[in-house]
């Protein structure tokens, strides 16, 4: 049964690449104006399964719902209500910061006017004022996930899906990209969001779903999942390291660091 209450719901998600499984039937959940967390190990299937919810890779088996809606049986209008930071962002390197919204905004139909006062708005509050006319292909790794915020906003999008939003971005931008991301939350918006930092995580979510090899191993309300523990503890528990570090084969490399003969 669909629930509306849910931003994203996905039931049995799988995808496999070749022999290897990357997602091995998902049941995703993310409430309405949560601001959700998508944490697990390297490989853990956390971006296959991003790019499946957000239309970007068709799933071998299984269904995803945003507010209810099918995405990959009715992409347009799931389309319309998203907004997506991927992994690897691919920006128009040849457009300026400003040309990059512009033309978002354009093709989502937004009228010109409008988009460039949200365009101004926007290039403000991330500190890419100044940087408005430069070139894409100049800008700083922190400077394109702004700029690829910017854009995944531009339309106002009701859920908002980022991959690793914060890789590379110095503190001080961090912040700025929080203040922006609790603000669109509190207006009652969902924020989804995949990341490796748990102290970033336990600060920001009052969501969290744990993936491991394809499999969701934990999910619900912060304080649940971590169960009186930090978010790291918890997690290390799911994953199946221990928090001292050991059974990961690290007696393999007793040589690093000995003193040669
Ligand atoms: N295009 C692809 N072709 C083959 N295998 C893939 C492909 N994309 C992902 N995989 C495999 O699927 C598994 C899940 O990968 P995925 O990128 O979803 O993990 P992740 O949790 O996002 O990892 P990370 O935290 O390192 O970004 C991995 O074993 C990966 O090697």
């Amino acid at each position: 049964m669909t629930d509306i209450a849910d931003a994203v719901r996905t039931r049995q998600l799988f995808k496999r690449f070749g022999q290897q499984v990357a997602v091995g039937g998902v049941d995703l959940v993310v409430p309405r104006g949560s601001f959700a967390g998508l944490v697990g190990p390297n490989g853990a299937g956390k971006t296959t399964t991003l790019s499946m919810v957000t239309g970007l890779l068709r799933p071998d088996g299984g269904d995803v719902l945003i507010d209810g809606l099918d995405v990959w049986r009715d992409p347009v209008p799931v389309k319309a209500r998203i907004g997506v930071l991927p992994e690897g962002l691919r920006l128009f390197e040849r457009l300026s910061g400003r040309e990059l919204l512009s033309y978002n905004g354009q093709l989502r139909g937004i009228p010109r006017a409008e988009v460039e006062q949200r365009a101004e708005g926007l290039l403000k509050v991330m500190d890419l004022a100044e940087s408005a006319d430069k070139l894409v292909v100049d800008y700083s790794t922190g400077m394109r996930k702004k700029i690829g915020l910017a854009a995944a906003l531009l339309h106002n999008p009701r859920v908002l899906f980022l991959d690793e939003p914060f890789e590379g971005v110095d503190p001080v931008s961090a912040n700025t990209l929080v203040e922006v991301l609790r603000r669109y939350t509190a207006s009652g918006s969902t924020v989804v969001f995949s990341s490796h930092v748990m102290e970033l995580v336990e600060r920001l979510c009052d969501w969290v779903s744990v993936m491991n090899r394809g499999q969701i191993v934990a999910q619900g309300p912060l304080d649940e999942v971590r169960a009186g523990r930090s978010l790291n503890e918890a997690f290390l528990g799911l994953v199946g390291a221990g928090a001292d570090g050991s059974g990961n084969g690290e007696e393999g490399l007793s040589w690093l660091g000995a003193t040669p003969a």
